[in-house]
């Protein structure tokens, strides 16, 4: 399938439907997709390795089945395995128990911000629930589109808890609504896919999945087609403009184009250009 992504993950799906596109599918739709403690580890190794394959440009994130994601399994709850698990020596004093769950949620909040971090552009496809860390996920992505049958909800008020992986940081700054952002994390409450428009959650909707994950794959296409030195760097630019100064990102950028201007990209493009042709870019 790549390069760099060769082994399988338990629970995603990944498909390579075009050149230069990865579709990662979170894989457990018998749970609705719900994050285990096996998809908090696939997520974060999945979207890292992503960002080190020159054979993936663009990437389409949905889930599999009737729904996107019915946030953290509340069956098999939070990663007790693989290294998270706290020591059992008794007696465990609050501060020492303390420890390990502060390191635990900075572990899951790296498998959500590897999404964000992964430097090619990732398109979520949302249809019917987007709960919890359903959010979380989508909101670490570039880009989200859905089924007019999906609905929306930061449900970690009704489970007795703050958000704490991503949503109550990156919501606000999705939707730039900041009193429509608290009024959902504090109720819980339901918004559906034409709210979730009108306050820029999404930016389309579509009737059904089939609809939705044709043109999201061919927004990836698309993206997957242009320049991976330019794309790649668009995002890097836009996910640091977006937590510094006018000034401070347009410094940033200067200096990384005083690199990235040194690619073969602007004058395959360029000359493509003047003799009316289509460019073809090589791998990052
Ligand atoms: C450090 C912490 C990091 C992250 C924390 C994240 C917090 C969160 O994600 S909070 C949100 C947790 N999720 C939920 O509260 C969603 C609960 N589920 C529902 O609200 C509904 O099930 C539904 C998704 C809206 C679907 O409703 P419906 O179509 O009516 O189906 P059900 O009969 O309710 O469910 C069918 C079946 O699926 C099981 N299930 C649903 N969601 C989960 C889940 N999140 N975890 C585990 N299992 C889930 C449900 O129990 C049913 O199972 P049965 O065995 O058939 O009873």
């Amino acid at each position: 399938m790549s390069r760099v992504i060769s082994k399988a993950f338990k629970t995603l799906k990944l498909e390579a439907p075009a050149s230069g596109v990865l579709h990662v599918s979170l894989n457990r739709p018998e749970n609705f997709n719900a994050v285990n403690p096996q998809m908090w580890l696939d997520l974060k190794a999945c979207f890292e390795q992503i960002k080190m394959d020159n054979d993936v440009n663009a990437v389409v994130l949905s889930g599999s089945g009737k729904n996107f994601c019915a946030g953290l399994d509340l069956k098999e709850g939070l990663p007790l395995t693989s290294g998270l698990e706290q020591p059992t020596e008794t007696p465990r004093d609050i501060a020492r128990k303390g420890y390990y769950n502060h390191m635990m949620v900075l572990e899951l909040q790296k498998s959500i911000s590897a999404i964000e971090e992964c430097s090619k552009p990732v398109l979520c496809a949302i249809d019917n629930a987007c709960i919890g860390a359903g959010v979380d996920i989508a909101t670490s992505c570039d880009i989200r589109y859905c089924t007019k049958d999906a609905f929306f909800s930061i449900k970690e008020v009704d489970i007795g808890m703050a958000a704490d992986v991503g949503t109550l940081q990156r919501l606000p700054k999705v939707v730039g609504n900041i009193s429509w952002a608290r009024e959902l994390a504090f109720t819980a409450r339901k918004a559906l896919a034409d709210e979730a428009l009108q306050f820029g959650l999404v930016s389309r909707i579509f009737n059904d999945k089939k609809e939705l994950l044709d043109f999201t794959l061919k927004m990836a296409a698309d993206i997957a087609n242009k320049s991976p030195v330019a794309v790649t760097s668009t995002k890097t630019v836009l996910n640091y403009s977006r937590d510094h100064s006018v000034q401070d990102g347009l410094n940033h950028v200067a200096l990384w184009n005083t690199l990235m201007h040194n690619t073969d990209d602007v004058n395959n493009a360029i000359t493509s250009f003047l003799k009316k042709k289509s460019p073809k870019f090589s791998k990052l």
